[in-house]
């Protein structure tokens, strides 16, 4: 179990990141879904002991990771929302190489490692080109592999699937959920179908707090009766907009499809049975309401 409480952090220029986050996430896949700039991968970062919080604490079983960070880096596994540098060396090499870093230095133990990684992550057939080389999807499935290394016990996911296309999407997907359900892993996400497919417990971060946490499917089931939607023609959307709360728009045949949250159904609209996206986008909507 990992235990954050009332964890904040406040950068040199004044910008308040995290504002008294506090979540206790299990075992299995954990999604923590926020727009740009909800401070995602400062918590990510933060929890991955890269940097120190301004308060709060951090606890992952008995490791204080604050105190002790050299302890839990020993059971960390992070992939970094942007690894920088892609090297020219061969991603067999470089795992190698890496497997040396985390303290695997018996030769017949690293090779172990490291092919049963290429195999896992599906890159062995391109095991001796360089990273520098590698697609989108390739890096990330690489990154995974980084990640495993000497079999982590908490692994942190920061927005993996940007950028992939989606049969890219679908297999990095695939080799997450295949970590299995005796690790923590946490996938920081502004990708709603990301949660939706993978996680069975979320938290919503925005303007630094937890705005909302639970499963998937009681927080759907708790904005049904409150998501109405209505086919309407584009030039009408400002109409809409100024009489009713839109939390999304989508294009779809032509027609615009608009969802608004009210607790009762306006005229015209019809009852959505809705999903996560409506419930990411609900939550967002009525920050920005109160703001
Ligand atoms: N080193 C830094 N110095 C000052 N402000 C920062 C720094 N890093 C992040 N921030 C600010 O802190 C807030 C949270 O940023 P963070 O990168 O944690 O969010 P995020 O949810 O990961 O967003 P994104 O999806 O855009 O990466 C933002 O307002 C950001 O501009």
């Amino acid at each position: 179990m990992l235990e954050i409480a009332g964890l904040s952090h406040t950068y040199a220029n004044g910008t308040v990141a995290l504002n008294d986050v506090s979540l206790s996430i299990p075992r299995g896949m954990f999604g923590l879904l926020g727009p740009n700039g909800a401070g995602k991968s400062t918590l990510m970062r933060t929890i991955a002991t890269l940097q120190a919080p301004t308060a709060g604490t951090i606890r992952f079983g008995d490791i204080d990771a604050l105190a002790e960070p050299d302890r839990l880096r020993r059971t960390l596994g992070y992939l970094p929302q942007d690894f920088g540098v892609y090297p020219r060396v061969s991603a067999y090499a470089m795992l190698d190489q890496m497997a040396v870093l985390k303290g695997i230095t018996g030769r017949a133990d690293r090779k172990a490692v490291v092919e049963t990684l290429l195999n896992q992550t599906n890159l062995w057939a391109v095991r001796d080109k360089a990273i520098a080389g590698f697609s989108g999807g390739m890096r990330q499935r690489f990154g995974i592999a980084q990640a495993l290394i000497g079999n982590p016990e908490l692994i942190i996911v920061d927005e993996p699937t940007a950028g992939l296309d989606p049969e890219e999407r679908n297999r990095f997907l695939n080799l997450l959920a295949a970590i299995g359900d005796n690790v923590v892993v946490i996938l920081s996400t502004h990708i709603v179908d990301d949660v939706a497919d993978l996680c069975p417990l979320m938290a919503v971060l925005a303007n630094g707090r937890v705005q909302l946490q639970g499963k998937p499917a009681d927080l759907i089931a708790s904005t049904r009766g409150h998501v109405w939607r209505k086919a309407i023609g584009h030039s009408e959307l400002p109409t809409y907009q100024a009489s009713h709360e839109i939390i999304s728009t989508r294009l779809f045949a032509g027609q615009t499809i608009i969802h608004v949250l009210s607790d009762r159904q306006p005229a015209g609209f019809h009852p959505v049975e809705g999903g996560l996206e409506d419930v990411y986008f609900a939550t967002l909507s009525t920050l920005r309401r109160a703001a």
